[in-house]
């Protein structure tokens, strides 16, 4: 057995002692940090071991060859596994073989408790000191202090893991008093990172004074007095014997709450074995309020209620982070350069529309309906541009004449009341087969929205005849059903609402026909963003500049 290069020159004489005494030789080897003591049998270490043989089964020799496959075994365990003679030479790498083979194996190595050396100072030291746990470490000390068990209860983040263990060592350390501390988690990749964040808190680097072991890797040396482990590492090393906590001063059982199999076994386990050693510490950590049930299976241990730390909740929409982040996408810059055009369009009508209010006012001399503009005319004012598309509406694929001939006569009729007007359109739609939906290629209205606004009801039923669509909006969102209300056209309205209740077989009215078109900037950028990406998937970007956003415009914690 060899002790480790930490031990005081009265220890190793008393350790000699105690060797003598009990039959065994002890030897001191090396100089300063390097001076280690060994102790071994009489018989000394060059007595020849039995030799066992090992049948394994297939199924096993199936399973070492995959693990030997995962994890090859280096040039340096090769050797080491030779059956040679072993020189005193090589007392060194017998002690590193053990804690391979304890790696291996998924066992803790055997040690002894030493004085945790002095904590050095880390970039972490303020950041440290604002964790809530700091505000109860003289009470944590003391409860530990003065129990067998003593449970920790605080909120995820207020400093548990990282925090207890070290006020064990500075305590240990302030006292000059011996300690082997073991912290079990429930999970491989939290023992890893906690141990680098507690190695790294105290200056040093993992594997010194703090370590981790976890299956199949461990990062342990003899110099370490805290061990990060996973559960199902300390328990089976507590089921090769309960021996293996002789030297164990203090054990921290993370995350209780969770109630793993295993973190459950160990806890039945080690209450079982407490009695048997005086000296050993229990600290149960949980960041779940309802401890009661642990409280009690410790026979009402003390519990310690750590503050959380809280930080406000912002909540934001979608639309909102679109906004914050100016996340664009190309896609949605096509959107974009869409709604610009629609933009024009609106404008168009705008201004249509005040052409026609103040010609009918001019007319009418402040009694006409059209002077009072109804409320809801901010509609014109509207920023979305829903244009249905229709492949026949585009006039980029008709003959330029034809959409000349188009524009003029729908304009003619808005603008102009233009009776003749007409004459032309129902024969450009008859005779040169223009779709009766043809949208102004200005301001997306069709024939049907301008007779409605005008009130011209002959027309309108000839051109509900042909197939006029009445759902079709203009570029200000209105349908022929707007264009009737907001001209207070009221026959208009009631003939589109009669065609409706014939022809509309879902049921919808007119007046769910007259569009409340939204001016709200974010929902335009909702719209744009939903019309550029499937919901169904996760935007990587987005959440990328999202989190770019967060680290540029907060402090840490925020
Ligand atoms: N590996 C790490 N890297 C960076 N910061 C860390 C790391 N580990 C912990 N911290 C910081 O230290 C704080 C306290 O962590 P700690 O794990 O001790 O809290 P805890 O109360 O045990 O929470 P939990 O119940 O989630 O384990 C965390 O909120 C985090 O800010």
């Amino acid at each position: 057995m060899e002790f480790p290069s930490s031990l005081s020159s009265n220890e190793r004489a008393f350790l000699h002692r105690a060797a003598q005494s009990l039959g065994y030789s002890s030897k001191s080897k090396g100089k300063g940090p390097n001076r280690f003591l060994t102790v071994t049998k009489k018989d000394g270490p060059d007595k020849p071991q039995h030799s066992m043989l090992l049948n394994p089964s297939h199924n096993t020799l199936f399973v070492i060859h995959n693990l030997l496959e995962r994890f090859p075994i280096s040039n340096k365990e090769r050797v080491d596994m030779q059956l040679s003679t072993r020189s005193a030479a090589s007392l060194v790498s017998e002690a590193e073989n053990a804690l391979d083979k304890n790696k291996a194996s998924g066992r803790l190595n055997k040690g002894i408790p030493v004085v945790p050396p002095q904590r050095g100072s880390s970039e972490h030291d303020a950041f440290r000191c604002s964790l809530p746990v700091q505000e109860h470490k003289q009470e944590i000390i003391k409860l530990i202090r003065e129990n067998r068990v003593v449970l920790v209860v605080g909120a995820t983040g207020s400093g548990k893991t990282t925090q207890i263990p070290q006020f064990l060592l500075d305590e240990c350390h302030k006292n000059h008093e011996p300690c082997r501390i073991f912290c079990t988690q429930p999970r491989r990749l939290a023992t890893i990172t906690v141990a680098d964040r507690v190695a790294a808190e105290r200056g040093e680097n993992v594997g010194k004074t703090v370590g981790y072991h976890i299956r199949l890797e461990s990062r342990v040396s003899p110099k370490t007095v805290l061990t990060f482990c996973t559960s199902g590492v300390f328990l089976r090393t507590l089921m090769a014997g309960d021996a293996s906590l002789t030297t164990v001063t203090h054990v921290i059982v993370d995350e209780v709450h969770e109630r793993d199999g295993l973190t459950d076994f160990l806890l039945t386990k080690l209450r079982d074995v407490l009695p048997k050693f005086p000296s050993l510490k229990l600290i149960l950590c949980s960041a779940a309020l309802d401890t009661e049930l642990f409280r009690q299976y410790f026979g009402s241990c003390p519990v310690i209620n750590l503050k959380g730390r809280l930080f406000d909740v912002k909540e934001f929409f979608l639309e909102d982070i679109l906004k914050l982040t100016g996340f664009k996408k190309k896609e949605m810059m096509n959107h974009n350069a869409e709604a610009h055009e629609t933009k024009n369009k609106q404008k168009s009508l705008t201004e249509w529309c005040e052409t026609l209010k103040n010609t009918s006012v001019e007319e009418e001399e402040g009694t006409s309906a059209l002077s009072r503009v109804p409320e809801d005319s901010s509609v014109l004012d509207g920023e979305d541009g829903a244009l249905n598309s229709l492949p026949e509406n585009n006039p980029e694929q008709l003959e330029p004449w034809l959409v000349r001939e188009m524009d003029s006569c729908i304009s003619n009729i808005f603008l102009n009341e233009d009776q003749d007007a007409f004459i032309q359109l129902f024969n450009l739609i008859l005779y040169e087969n223009m779709n009766v939906n043809y949208r102004h290629s200005e301001t997306g209205t069709t024939a049907l929205m301008v007779t409605a606004g005008q009130g011209f009801l002959t027309q309108m039923e000839q051109l509900l005849h042909m197939g006029a669509d009445v759902n079709i909006k203009a570029s200000n969102g209105w349908t022929a059903a707007d264009f009737a209300k907001h001209f207070h056209q009221s026959e208009s309205l009631e003939l589109l609402k009669s065609f409706l209740e014939v022809c509309s077989p879902d049921g919808s009215t007119v007046e769910q026909q007259v569009t409340v078109e939204s001016s709200n900037k974010e929902e335009e950028l909702l719209k744009l963003y939903h019309q550029s990406f499937d919901d169904e998937l996760v935007d990587l970007d987005l959440i990328m500049d999202l989190l770019h956003y967060i680290c540029s415009t907060s402090s840490d914690g925020e």
